[in-house]
């Protein structure tokens, strides 16, 4: 892992995405408190090609450069396990084109209905470090839309181990099992263990 300076006093968390935003606000208050502060920077990142960490880091060293600070990204993907994990990355595209139902299509042919969310984050301290990842994945299923719609394929994903989709379930219970949760977990544990006062040690 890239070796990095203390983690700074502010990140920015750049995105465009104000429920991925909700979501960051409400997973980082949960816990201890911080000896950082994250703030929001939105920022339209394009939407890259390529392997998703890869898709990550690149993000990162745009937002980095258009900040000029320490900056976190994340990159989402719905991996469908009888597509090899396509839609993937791609995902944006493949909701915004075939919506909740064409989402489901695209597996009428298989019995295989599993797919896992996984959320990449991308830290990096300022414009010149090479960004460092964190990867949070969640294993479930495709099934018929259920629950409000109003975040993304959150109504087509039940994760498993639970009888609701990620729409359906208590934002609290989304945010201690979603990709994003795990991804964000190891991020923060990497800030927090790389802060002021432990690097002093
Ligand atoms: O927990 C989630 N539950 C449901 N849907 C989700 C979730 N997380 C991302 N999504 C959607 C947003 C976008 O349609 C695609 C990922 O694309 P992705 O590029 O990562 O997100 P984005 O462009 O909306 O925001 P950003 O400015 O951070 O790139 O999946
Ligand atoms: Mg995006």
């Amino acid at each position: 892992m890239a070796s990095h300076p203390p983690t700074p006093s502010t990140i920015y968390f750049a995105t465009g995405n104000k429920k991925k935003l909700e979501e960051v606000v409400a997973i980082l208050a949960a816990g201890h408190e911080l000896p950082f502060k994250v703030e929001p920077a939105k920022l339209d990142l394009p939407e890259l090609q390529g392997e998703p960490e890869e898709i990550s880091i690149e993000k990162c060293r745009i937002a980095a450069k258009q900040l000029g600070a320490a900056v976190m990204v994340e990159d989402t993907s719905l991996c469908f396990n009888a597509y090899k994990g396509l839609p993937g990355p791609y995902i944006k595209w493949f909701l915004e084109k075939l919506g909740h139902d064409g989402l489901n299509r695209m597996l009428a042919g298989f019995d295989d209905k599993s797919a896992y969310a996984q959320c990449i984050f991308a830290y990096s301290p300022g414009p010149d470090a090479e960004p460092i990842t964190f990867v949070g994945r969640t294993e479930g299923a495709i099934v018929p839309a259920r629950g409000p719609a109003d975040f993304g394929w959150d109504p087509v994903f039940q994760p498993d181990g639970f009888r609701e989709t990620y729409a359906e379930m208590d934002k609290g219970v989304k945010n201690t099992i979603s990709h994003r949760y795990r991804a964000l977990d190891k991020l923060r544990a990497h800030l927090v263990g790389n802060s002021g006062a432990a690097a002093e040690q």
